[in-house]
């Protein structure tokens, strides 16, 4: 019997879902048993061909409609959105692995706040008058044109939202290339937006790996690439997108601090540290994975995490009673693994976790080390998994200098009760995300993305509209001409 997860076809293009078993095929894996539930098949280029120019033929009339025309779709997509929550919360666990007690809350969720609110502010996006004597200067704001989104495999629902969402408001089209480990709930949101009212052709979903990712990024119809995924990847796709002078947003990965005063709250900073490193199994890029804790708080802190880590429900992910899920694939569990080994034999402490756990699944228990250095491999690469490296420091001005000392700069994030302090450390800390007792609020009204090799340009916010539209400025002229001859 077919699984639920199976999608109707591969791809969604022009407005109705395309199939092509020519391509490579894909197997969904669900990461809670290792069961294949669905197969999906990489964009031959025929397909390719067939997403890019419909997304090109459609854009322009849709960059003609009022910016309050495409805002009613975009809503209207963030309502059935919320009315089918359910069950694109048990797709989104299907897809990645990620418990439904989370689902529930942060994916079709995230994504229909992201339609909510860019379709809210579509209807505003207007120029300047600015004056110049007689004469004067208008601005308008005008969309890209056709723009490629590309997503990892983390939030595969909020991904396809967060770059749709913004790159329709401005009147552009888009096509969206999932991650290949995640490629199911993309086009969920393609139907759903087709269903609000989205004419033919503007959101297009082709799956594939690298190299469909690689030939739409190069195609010259393509005028704007924003990509989520790892740096490596970044830089590959950011260097493609120049060559063709392209517009990018780089959402990429990190090694973020979270720096915690002896003058902090315990209970919260210890749950902190568990929403910045625990949540969705540690898969996310802007987890505070480095944990900086002043000596005076350190065992109070370490005896709480480990208590509290204790009561982690790992288990079936559809059940809503389960509070951590498997790692996305065996190959990433595999890797966690490597770094939890690696994080044994540098020397540091193992205060929880530690090994795979003894269950079905891709299944890494959470993990927590101390006296953690500075220069431990644990302390220095994205695990991209459950593993925490708890650090000491001694003062303020210490704890700045290493915080920043990474080449990645996605998020930061201080506990203190000590407000200035607050505010003069976080001032200091070179990071794009940052939050001041809390870690990982990712609202879609607050710009999101790094610094350094952690990406460029933002999501989400006003922002976002800035990356995804340009501006054209008039010279309007009232008297005559002057020339020199
Ligand atoms: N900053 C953010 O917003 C954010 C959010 C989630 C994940 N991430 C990062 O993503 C990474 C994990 O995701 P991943 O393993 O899927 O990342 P990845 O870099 O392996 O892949 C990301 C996407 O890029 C595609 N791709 C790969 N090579 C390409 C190429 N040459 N041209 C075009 N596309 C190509 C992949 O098929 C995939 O869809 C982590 O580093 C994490 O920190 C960042």
């Amino acid at each position: 019997m077919t699984h639920p997860a199976q999608p109707k076809a591969s791809h969604f293009i022009n407005g109705a879902y395309v199939e092509d078993t020519a391509g490579t095929p894909i197997p969904v894996i669900y990461a809670a048993t290792g069961e294949q539930i669905a197969t999906v098949y990489a964009a031959t280029p025929a397909i390719v061909e067939q997403a890019l120019s419909t997304a090109k033929a459609a854009q322009k009339a849709w960059a003609k409609m009022t910016g309050t025309e495409r805002g009613r779709i975009l809503r209207r997509a963030a309502d059935i959105m919320r009315e089918r929550n359910h069950e694109l919360s048990v797709l989104e666990t299907y897809d990645t692995g990620k418990p439904l007690q989370e689902t529930l809350v942060a994916d079709a969720t995230s994504g229909a706040d992201a339609l909510e609110y860019f379709g809210g502010l579509a209807g505003s996006l207007t120029g300047e008058h600015i004056p110049m004597g007689e004469d004067w200067v208008y601005t308008v704001r005008e969309a890209l044109g056709l723009c490629v989104g590309i997503g990892a495999w983390n939030y595969p629902t909020q991904i396809a939202c967060w770059k749709g969402a913004p790159a329709l408001a401005c009147g552009n089209s888009m096509v969206f290339k999932p991650s290949e480990t995640t490629p199911l709930c993309a086009l969920k949101v393609a139907e759903i937006l087709h269903e609000a009212g989205l004419p033919a052709g503007l959101y297009n979903v082709i799956q594939g790996m690298g190299e469909v990712g690689a030939a739409l990024v190069t195609d010259p119809r393509v005028d704007k690439v924003s990509l989520t995924g790892s740096v490596p990847t970044g830089k590959k796709v950011y260097a493609a997108a120049a060559a063709g002078m392209k517009h990018v947003t780089m959402e990429l990965g990190g090694k973020s601090p979270l720096i915690i005063f002896d003058d902090a709250d315990v209970e919260n900073a210890v749950g902190g540290a568990i929403n910045g490193n625990f949540y969705s199994s540690g898969q996310v890029c802007s987890n505070g994975t480095r944990v900086f804790v002043q000596k005076g708080i350190k065992e109070k802190f370490l005896a709480r995490l480990a208590e509290r880590t204790g009561a982690a429900v790992l288990g079936d992910p559809q059940d809503e009673a389960t509070s951590f899920g498997p790692m996305v694939t065996e190959n990433q569990m595999n890797i966690v693994l490597g770094y939890i080994e690696k994080g044994k034999e540098e020397g540091a402490r193992l205060i929880c976790g530690g090994k795979r756990a003894d269950m079905p699944g891709f299944f890494v228990e959470p993990t927590v080390f101390a006296d953690v250095t500075d220069d431990m491999t644990i302390a220095r690469e994205e695990i991209f998994g459950p593993v925490m490296s708890v650090l000491d420091f001694d003062t303020e001005e210490e704890v700045i200098a290493r915080a920043n000392d990474t080449e990645f700069g996605l998020s930061a994030g201080v506990f203190t009760n000590d407000f200035s302090r607050a505010h003069r450390v976080i001032g200091q800390l070179e990071a794009g995300s940052c939050f001041i007792n809390s870690y990982n609020d990712a609202p879609v009204e607050a710009p999101f993305g790094g610094v350094k090799a952690s990406g460029v340009g933002r999501e989400n916010s006003k922002e976002a509209i800035k990356h995804f539209s340009q501006v054209k400025s008039v010279y309007v002229r009232m008297g005559d001409v002057e020339a020199a001859f």
